[in-house]
């Protein structure tokens, strides 16, 4: 069966399960919450980890591979830090029938694995900056509805660990990371984030500041943490003795930082740019770029046209770009071009008798449906000059859906009517960890309070006397609030 039984703007939830299955990314798995990832989806994760790793290589980290599972003393090191998570942690009892003597928790993320032992490794000035990186899968036994790779009990991502010597640079690399998690968004996946702090209460509780990536679901009116980059400060130094000998001589505590995107980044890509033919793929991401389907003809030439077919597939290959040949005879052509506009590629090669004869080829775009004949001899340019302008059609549409979600308010009535709208909220607030309590209590309800959602690094001019949208006092700075994930 092809074609989609739910529409994007009508049913949104049931619209993104059935996509995430039709263009085969995702099978259901009979333990809630849990996922297979497809070639389709883990080719799109080791695209992104290809960029992210070259990157973060040139940054000197070094990669490493902790245990999966951390002892519960350890886990338990300090209450703050893991307050309010206890709930979602998994734990292995027992090893065939017998009791293990003390049950191990499956870790959830990794400070309290390698913190022992960074304590361990830095003695000396000499030892810093340590830079550990590792990509891994964490476990969360979250309870709030599963979806797939949006919020699952398993999921894969990096997490980067790194440790100095003073906060000057941990707050510059802070920075560097959330750029490369905001190029990530931007020019691979086409989603358009904002940069911006956590609040007090929206942070990290064991680290120092968090700053993130901010995306938005028009669909939903919901923002979604794309990925987070966190100064710890000195917390953890303290929590796990991790201090070093500085060239005076003297012991000090080292400075931290943690950051992390998870595959939940694919989610939010196919949430942003899907529509009611399936997936639509940025080609940057794309496992294949471009689909080349011969077009046979009754008492046409098959053989001549798969030739051409074949030729096409290598020329863009040897180009780089990721080309494949669809010639299965079982299918019809309509049949194929349903099923890959499903899976998202981004351009579709036709070749018929009369292309043959005309020394051309007819390519069709996935992102506008738009069809253009082009000389076969042009075909690597054409093509190479298509999925540019797919990848930035795809971010600049995108962009443009959410900033026609953004309201900006300065009443407690304005801002429940944009909520109620399902809108992403810039508004005036004071800063106080109090109010955006208030705000949470007054907005409870099935569709989840509203909350902050991050300080944009991009402050708007704010006027002398602006006041607080939910408490009146002075605003201090503009802030996204909405719904979120
Ligand atoms: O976000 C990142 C970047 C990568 C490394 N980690 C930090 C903080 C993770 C917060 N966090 C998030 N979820 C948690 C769930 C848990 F069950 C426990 Cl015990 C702890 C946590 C927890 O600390
Ligand atoms: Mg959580």
């Amino acid at each position: 069966k092809l074609g989609m039984a739910f529409k994007k703007d009508e049913n949104f939830g049931e619209w993104y399960s059935e996509v995430v299955v039709n263009s085969e990314m995702i099978e259901y798995y009979d333990i809630s919450g849990c996922y297979i990832l497809r070639p389709w989806a883990m080719e799109i994760w080791e695209l992104l980890k290809e960029f992210f790793d070259a990157e973060i290589k040139k940054l000197k980290l070094k990669p490493y591979y902790f245990p999966l599972f951390v002892t519960e003393n350890v886990l338990q090191k300090e209450k703050d830090h893991i307050e309010g998570f206890a709930p979602e942690v998994a734990w292995v009892t027992k090893s065939g029938k017998s009791d293990l003597e003390a049950p191990i928790a499956i870790r959830p993320t990794s400070e309290t694995v390698m913190y022992p032992y960074f304590s361990k490794w830095i003695r000396s000035h000499r030892d810093l900056p340590l830079k550990c990186n590792q990509w891994c899968n964490v476990v969360r036994w979250e309870f709030s509805n599963p979806t797939p790779f949006i919020r699952s009990r398993e999921f894969l991502w990096q997490e980067g660990h790194t440790v100095f010597a003073t906060k000057e640079e941990a707050d510059e690399e802070v920075l560097q990371i959330l750029e490369l998690y905001r190029r990530i968004y931007e020019e691979f996946l086409a989603v358009p984030v904002y940069k911006g702090r956590k609040s007090e209460m929206e942070k990290f509780a064991g680290g120092l500041y968090t700053t993130s990536v901010e995306a938005f679901i028009p669909n939903t009116g919901r923002g979604i943490q794309g990925a987070t980059s966190h100064c710890l400060g000195q917390n953890f130094a303290k929590m796990f003795d991790i201090t070093f000998e500085n060239e005076k001589g003297e012991r000090s505590m080292v400075w931290q930082n943690s950051w992390a995107y998870t595959t939940r980044s694919i989610g939010v890509m196919v949430m942003t740019h899907g529509d009611d033919k399936g997936l639509v793929l940025p080609p940057r991401v794309a496992p294949i770029q471009v689909i080349v389907i011969p077009v046979p003809f009754k008492d046409a030439d098959t053989t001549a046209i798969k030739g051409a077919c074949e030729s096409t597939v290598y020329t863009l290959n040897q180009a780089g770009i990721r080309a494949d040949l669809d010639a299965r005879e079982n299918y019809s052509p309509g049949w194929k071009y349903s099923q890959w506009e499903m899976k998202g590629v981004p351009l579709r090669i036709e070749i018929g008798p009369k292309d043959l004869a005309n020394k051309q080829v007819r390519i069709v775009r996935r992102d506008n449906g738009a069809k253009v004949d082009i000389p076969s001899t042009d075909v690597v340019e054409q093509v190479g000059a298509l999925l540019e302008g797919i990848q930035a059609n795809l971010l600049e549409t995108a962009k443009q859906k959410r900033d026609a979600c953004i309201k900006t308010i300065s009443t407690w009535d304005e801002f429940i009517g944009a909520l109620n709208d399902k809108k992403l909220i810039l508004a005036p607030w004071c800063d106080e960890e109090e109010v955006e309590k208030d705000v949470k209590a007054r907005t409870k309800g099935e569709l989840g309070a509203a909350k902050t959602l991050c300080t944009p690094f991009d402050q708007p001019d704010l006027p002398a006397g602006t006041v607080c949208f939910a408490s009146g006092k002075p605003a201090q700075k503009w802030s996204f609030w909405g719904r979120s994930y």
